[in-house]
């Protein structure tokens, strides 16, 4: 395996995540964690990192029978514990081998993880009621850490995080394992520029799975070209068959991602440009606000009436927002080999692309708060007819507001001052008398970056990511 190899397969960040699964591990209890997120996430790598050094099972339940994957279980239970009889011990069902195995491992702490659980529950829904009772007769008195984990985020919030669901109120934890954070994508492309990175957070997101993909000794406009808008690349049909791995009516939720892409953000928007009906477009925004593709957006400062009304709709999954704009709409040429062409033809539009993109990396709270100490209790965007600022930061408590705009864009001092300035108009707009106001921007790059923070405004360009707080 060459070096490029094996530096990029290490296993990157997780801290959150890893410090959750240790703590329960060591909480002396029996565990029933559940642990969940969309495909690709790194869930699976997580959880054998997890328990790489400490007495585990790891089974990956498959789409096969669930007797044979019962069966499965069996012999990997035996291979742990050194039995090679226990496979042919007739069990009735999977609470009567869980309980036994239980009671072998008594007073060992033993980590016993079955992945892709929603395999079990597709083909035996009975499975839930089955670990219910197993769990109630012994394992809640045992030292076992029972991890039961699923990539279907639908299947797993309403099967076994509903509250209808039988092991509801049996679960000792649980955890949504979401994209790595912005900062970890540094350790995949070590030679690539702050810019370059948030450029790929643009079309990749933090998703392990397809950071990977992309070749860190080319750059970013080959791996774009050769990686996304290539017939038979990975990148290039993952959209498709990730919703239709994960959805159960993909074509009506295709339809929609597609009018969200093209800039249609408000609810009849969408219902206009689908052809759907009201009540179907909101359920279907629903399941995608739930998968973390979709996000609705209101003004920071509304309240909970205007909130009602005023929401906007936009992709959050930054692979699935390209794939949408790029690789749908262009899908004849690319079938044609003519990616490169098409990148070339989308690079103005990609900057405008990446304004959005930018703006939404900023409001993540992780990267806010590295560029700043300024404390706050609410981030947002905040609109009121065709005025728009792209971030407020509240901090209620001491009535203070810090008001940014974000852009894309290499600025000179003047052009800076000319956003700032206007930006002090806009926030005038803001229903926000008697607070203590602060003006901010957020650039590519800015020239006479000191001169301006003289003048009180808080300003950062890209350098101040490699050395966040600097200012
Ligand atoms: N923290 C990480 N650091 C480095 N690579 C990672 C990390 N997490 C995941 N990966 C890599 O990303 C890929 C996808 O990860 P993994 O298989 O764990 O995802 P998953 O959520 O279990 O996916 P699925 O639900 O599709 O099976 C794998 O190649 C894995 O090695």
């Amino acid at each position: 395996m060459s070096i490029i190899l094996m530096s990029i397969q290490k296993f990157v960040d997780r801290e959150r995540e890893l410090a959750f699964l240790e703590e329960r591990y060591a909480s002396g209890n029996a565990e029933l964690l559940i642990i969940y997120g969309r495909r690709r996430i790194g869930k699976t790598e997580l959880l054998l990192h997890f328990a790489r050094n400490k007495e585990h099972v790891y089974f990956l339940a498959s789409e096969k029978p669930y007797r044979d994957n019962l069966r499965e279980l069996q012999r990997m239970m035996g291979d742990f514990l050194g039995d090679r009889l226990f496979s042919r011990v007739e069990f009735s069902d999977i609470d009567e081998l869980l309980i036994e195995f239980s009671k072998r491992v008594q007073g060992r702490r033993v980590v016993l993880i079955i992945d892709e659980f929603p395999y079990l529950i597709e083909h035996y829904k009975p499975v839930l009621s089955l670990i219910q009772r197993a769990w109630d007769m012994e394992l809640s008195k045992s030292d076992l850490m029972l991890i039961l984990c699923g990539s279907s985020v639908s299947s797993m919030e309403t099967e076994v995080l509903g509250y209808k669901s039988p092991l509801y109120g049996r679960r000792t934890g649980q955890w949504k394992v979401g994209e790595l954070p912005f900062w970890s994508l540094r350790e995949f492309f070590p030679s690539y520029s702050t810019e370059e990175l948030v450029k790929v957070y643009g079309v990749l997101g933090g998703i392990p799975a397809y950071l990977l993909q992309f070749n860190p000794e080319k750059n970013f406009d080959e791996n774009v070209v050769e990686k996304v808008l290539s017939k038979g690349a990975f990148l290039y049909e993952e959209a498709e068959i990730l919703l239709k791995e994960e959805m159960r009516e993909p074509a009506n939720y295709f339809i929609i991602l597609q009018a969200i892409a093209s800039g249609r953000s408000r609810f009849g928007e969408i219902v206009n440009a689908t052809g759907l009906d009201k009540s179907l477009v909101s359920k279907y925004l629903n399941v995608l606000e739930k998968l973390g593709m979709v996000e609705r957006e209101v003004p920071v400062t509304a309240s909970r009436k205007e909130a009602l009304k005023r929401g906007r709709y936009s992709i959050t999954d930054n692979y699935l927002a390209f794939w949408f704009r790029y690789v749908l709409p262009n899908k004849s040429y690319l079938e044609a080999g003519l990616g490169k062409e098409i990148w070339e033809r989308s690079k103005e539009d990609f900057k405008e692309y990446m304004g959005g993109v930018f703006e939404r990396l900023l409001r993540k709270p992780e990267v806010f708060t590295k560029l700043t100490d300024f404390r706050f209790s609410r981030v947002g965007r905040w609109w009121y007819k065709n005025e728009e600022i792209d971030l407020v930061a509240l901090n209620e408590r001491e009535k203070k507001v810090l008001f940014i705009e974000v852009k894309w864009k290499d600025l000179s001092k003047r052009e800076a001052r000319g956003i700032l300035k206007d930006l002090e108009r806009k926030a005038k707009l803001v229903e926000l008398d008697n607070w203590e106001k602060y003006y901010g921007l957020v650039t590519k790059s800015l020239e006479g970056k000191e001169k301006l923070r003289e003048e009180s405004y808080l300003v950062w360009d890209l350098k101040d990511f490699e050395d966040p707080k600097r200012s």
